[in-house]
C-alpha cells in the first residue's frame, strides 16, 4: 500500500531511531488502507532536504505531513512552516528526558504556524495517524465508514474485557 499507490500521508521522521515509535503512525494508516510514504528528514542534519520535502509535498499529492522527531524536536515546526499541509507532530520519546523535552518543541509554536501536536510516544503516533484518517475522512465517506466501524469494534473489545 505504501509503495503501490499515490501517497497522501508524508510520515517523516528526524531519524531512523525514531522508527519504533512512528511504526505505529503507518501501521495504523495501513489498517485504513490509506496510502502514505515514510523519510527520514532532520531539520537539522538535512536542511536541504527538509526544504524541499516541505515545499514539494503538496504538488506530489500530500495531503497531511505526520512528523516524529526526538529531544530538540524543530522538525514538525520547521516543516510547517514551510508548507500549508496540515502537520501533525509526534514527540518521540528521547533518552535523556522522557519525551518532556520533544513535546515543548513542539507543541510551543509561535502564533501564525501551527502544528498539532499529539501525546508523547508510541499512543501519540497511532493518534496521529487516526487524526490524519479522520482529516481524509471529512472528503471521504468510505474511510468514515471504516472510522465508525473502528471506534465501535474497539468499544466492544473493551466492555467484553470489562468482564473479568
Ligand atoms: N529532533 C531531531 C531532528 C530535527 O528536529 O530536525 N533531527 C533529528 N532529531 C532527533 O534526534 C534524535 C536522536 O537521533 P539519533 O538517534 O539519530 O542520534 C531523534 O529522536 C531525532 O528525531
Amino acid at each position: 500500500m505504501s509503495q503501490a499507490t499515490k501517497p497522501l500521508v508524508g510520515v517523516i521522521m528526524g531519524s531512523k531511531s525514531d522508527w519504533e515509535t512512528m511504526r505505529h503512525a503507518c501501521e495504523m494508516l495501513e489498517s485504513f488502507e490509506v496510502a502514505y510514504e515514510k523519510r527520514v528528514v532532520s531539520a537539522h542534519r538535512t536542511p536541504a532536504w527538509m526544504n524541499e520535502y516541505a515545499t514539494t509535498a503538496q504538488e506530489r499529492g500530500i495531503k497531511i505531513i505526520i512528523a516524529g522527531a526526538g529531544g530538540a524536536a524543530h522538525l514538525p515546526g520547521m516543516v510547517a512552516s514551510q508548507t500549508t499541509l496540515p502537520v501533525l507532530g509526534v514527540p518521540v520519546k528521547s533518552r535523556a528526558l522522557s519525551g518532556l523535552d520533544s513535546l515543548l518543541s513542539i507543541v510551543q509554536m509561535p502564533g501564525g504556524i501551527p502544528v498539532g501536536t499529539l501525546a508523547i510516544g508510541d499512543a501519540g503516533a497511532k493518534n496521529a495517524a487516526l487524526l490524519a484518517v479522520r482529516i481524509l475522512g471529512t472528503a471521504d465517506t468510505a474511510l468514515q465508514t471504516k472510522l465508525a466501524a473502528f471506534q465501535e469494534e474497539q468499544t466492544n473489545k473493551v466492555l467484553e474485557d470489562s468482564e473479568l
